[in-house]
């Protein structure tokens, strides 16, 4: 045998918009130079090659069967990652039951929210409206599954408001923060945390013009760049540690490698700053995070070759190659 390293071939399985943003010819570039070949796995054909590792973000039952089966026949290939971590942030609920696990609360929390199962439990919620809801509320549609729909919003104003929504929806409390949202990226133990325009503070004063209710979708999106020039420029980060230590714990608690999440500081609460997770994303838009070829080529390495020394975790469910530390 020749001393060359062997190249690891990492498959991909994405849908084809997620192809054209995330395989980009850089990103092949980088991972071919570094001795990694990316292959494409068409989910409608048996899985049968050999791979060290598997990516994957595909919104179908029968995908996470035939990956699961595909688990047990090659366990030497790693699962990145497992469909049922995945599987918890699907749902606009479960999504962020998670953060109270973390135990950095006040520091650290989520909106209050109220899920509305079905026209029934918003009729309840419409003759019950007095105590439990303080306005703005945020509706958002309770499944996170990748369709078009699952990004509508509708910023409610007052108790008319609720009454064209269409559950089933969480009605969340709406946080003043300034405008700005964080949006931060992990990759295994690699955080990147990043400014985007989010939706500007609203007035007690200002409710009363707004009408009933107002639609929108994938505010954060709107900018090219996700980032609308001038706006939130002097706002301060948050503190690195911070950030590192959320993603970190939220990693762990949720089990992936590949996700986002975004987090809004509560304007004006005295000195102490108060953070909200508002959204999980898993493998979100990585194209879009300064350098992401490094970090991705970066990744691919360090998952195959920590695995090769800890053989009894590979292929299993639930196991987890990349903790953040
Ligand atoms: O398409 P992009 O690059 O805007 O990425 C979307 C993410 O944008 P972000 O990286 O957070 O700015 C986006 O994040 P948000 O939900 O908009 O915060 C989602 O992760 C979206 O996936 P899905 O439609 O929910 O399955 C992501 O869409 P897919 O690329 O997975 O289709
Ligand atoms: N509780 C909230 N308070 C204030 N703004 C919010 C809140 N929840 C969401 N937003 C705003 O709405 C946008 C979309 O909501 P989000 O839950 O992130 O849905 P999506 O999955 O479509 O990104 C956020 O990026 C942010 O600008
Ligand atoms: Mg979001
Ligand atoms: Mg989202």
């Amino acid at each position: 045998m020749s001393g060359e390293a062997k190249r690891l071939r990492i498959g991909y399985a994405l849908e084809p918009k997620k192809i054209k943003s995330f395989i980009t010819p850089s990103l092949l570039t980088h991972t071919q130079n570094q001795g990694i070949d990316l292959v494409q796995i068409d989910p409608n054909k048996p899985l049968t090659q050999p791979l060290d590792a598997i990516i994957h973000k595909l919104h179908s039952p029968d995908w996470d069967q035939k990956l699961l089966h595909f688990s047990s026949q090659f366990p030497n290939t790693l699962v990145i990652d497992s469909p049922l971590a995945i599987q918890r942030l699907r749902d606009r609920v479960s999504m962020l039951d998670v953060v109270a696990q973390l135990n950095l609360s006040p520091t650290l929390t989520t909106p209050k929210q109220v899920y509305i199962e079905n026209s029934e439990s918003l009729l309840d919620c419409l003759s019950d409206v007095s105590e439990d809801f303080k306005f703005p509320v945020i509706a958002k549609p309770l499944v996170a599954d990748g369709s078009a729909i699952s990004h509508n919003m509708t910023l409610v104003f007052n108790r008319n408001g609720l009454k064209n929504l269409q559950p089933p929806v969480v009605l969340q409390d709406f946080v003043n923060h300034g405008g700005v949202i964080f949006k931060v990226y992990v990759v295994g133990k690699y955080v990147q945390c990043v400014k985007r325009s989010s939706l500007p503070d609203i007035s007690e004063e200002e409710m009363g013009n707004l009408g009933d209710a107002m639609p929108f979708s994938q505010i954060s999106n709107l900018h090219s760049s996700g980032y609308k020039a001038g706006v939130g420029d002097d706002v301060e980060m948050p503190p690195l540690s911070f950030v590192n230590q959320v993603a970190s714990a939220l990693g762990k608690a949720l089990n992936l490698n590949l996700f986002n999440f975004d987090m809004i500081r509560e304007a004006s609460v005295g000195h102490c700053s108060r953070y909200y997770v508002i959204d999980i994303n898993y493998f979100p838009g990585y194209a879009k995070m300064p350098s992401y070829e490094s970090v991705m080529t970066d990744f691919f390495k360090d998952i195959v070759n920590q695995n090769s020394v800890t053989v009894t975790a590979k292929g299993q469910e639930n196991n987890n190659h990349e903790v953040p530390s």
